[in-house]
């Protein structure tokens, strides 16, 4: 799921930097007649300033999200319906989850999510679909931050550094505005220290230097514990259950001591989980053959083309699948879907 890596690098340009968090970015309003002040629970800053913009330019501002429009909840829930495959839990916990958050007045902490599950499974395209959710332009919005561990802190000896960047870029962003969505991709490959600098963050305070975080949310994503879903979802399967009663419950328990316990995830070290400071433990279940026909159909629509079925079985064989006896799961989930489809298809 490395789609938007290159805008992530553009936005944090130099990783989250110190320049960058002195300066964050200023929302404001959508048009004179809103006078720089509140529209649609938007929050805009510097209204005397806006006299100084052309109205077009203006038309294009974006504004940080101050009240929640009921609206955004139903389509989440409609484009999760809609564009995730296989993930029953995830609609459900999802939309919960950032529903509640953001219809709640008076919440005591951040919203923080932590996506598991195997690769190509749909966790960065869940992320993009909550962004999206709240913010027109989802991942491109200036109020939509997103991390990725192996880009924006490669060198373990850079550690302080990244510490206090990420620090001011977080507390930068959010008293610009609250309502600020912070994605963090490849949680396990992260430095436990770098996960502990994010920490007070996510914690109960009210105010921290006179800054409130209450209102931000973090989405942390990780392939740790990909190997306990898919156990029990391999029992399920060996047991003729479907795959649709897989309740949570079957999974969460063993999925937060899995992720615990593992000395490879940089959760392991950090007190995170410890402390209660994540809100929902979001599983991904690997992804079956029918799946990833359905991930190639929606590919070959949405390059302009009719869906041919000998095609779809055709690129959804070429995948891999495990375990090697029952072959049920997709190796690579619905990555490389696009790709295979190149051969295909003269562009
Ligand atoms: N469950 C799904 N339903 C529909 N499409 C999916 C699903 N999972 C993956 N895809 C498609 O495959 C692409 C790659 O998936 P994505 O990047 O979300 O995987 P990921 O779980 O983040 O993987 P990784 O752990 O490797 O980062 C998505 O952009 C989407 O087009």
């Amino acid at each position: 799921g490395r789609a938007g890596h290159e805008a992530a690098a553009g936005r944090a340009a130099g990783g989250p930097g110190v320049g960058a968090a002195a300066a964050p970015h200023a929302g404001r309003c959508r048009g004179a007649h809103q006078r720089g002040t509140r529209h649609r629970g938007r929050r805009c800053l510097s209204p005397h300033r806006l006299h100084l913009l052309p109205a077009a330019l203006l038309l294009l501002q974006e504004c940080c999200l101050q009240r929640h429009d009921p609206r955004a909840a139903a389509a989440l829930q409609q484009n999760l319906d809609k564009k995730l495959f296989g993930q029953h839990l995830v609609s459900k916990v999802v939309v919960k989850a950032v529903r509640g958050f953001l219809n709640n007045t008076n919440a005591k902490k951040p919203l923080a999510l932590s996506l598991h599950g195997w690769t190509g499974t749909g966790k960065n395209f869940v992320s993009k679909i909550v962004a999206e959710s709240i913010y027109k332009r989802g991942l491109q919005s200036k109020y939509v931050h997103q991390f990725v561990a192996t880009l924006h802190f490669p060198h373990a000896h850079s550690i302080n550094l990244y510490k206090d960047q990420l620090q001011s870029w977080i507390r930068g962003n959010v008293s610009v505005c609250p309502r600020s969505l912070f994605i963090f991709d490849e949680m396990d490959k992260m430095h436990a220290g770098l996960i502990d600098s994010i920490k007070p963050f996510l914690d109960y305070y009210e105010l921290l230097d006179g800054v409130s975080y209450r209102q931000a949310i973090f989405i942390f994503l990780s392939n740790a514990g990909a190997e306990k879903i898919t156990e029990v979802a391999l029992d399920f399967w060996r047991n003729g259950r479907t795959r649709e009663d897989i309740q949570l419950t079957d999974i969460q328990n063993a999925l937060s001591v899995s992720v615990f316990n593992n000395k490879n995830s940089g959760f392991w070290h950090s007190t995170l989980i410890d402390r209660n400071l994540i809100d929902y433990f979001i599983p991904f279940l690997p992804l079956e053959y029918k799946h990833v026909k359905m991930c190639v159909r929606v590919e070959i629509e949405s390059r302009g083309y009719a869906v041919d079925e000998d095609i779809v079985s055709r690129i959804a064989e070429e995948m891999t699948y495990f375990p090697r006896e029952e072959r049920i799961y997709s190796d690579k989930g619905c990555k490389t879907v696009d790709a295979k489809l190149d051969y295909y298809y003269d562009f």
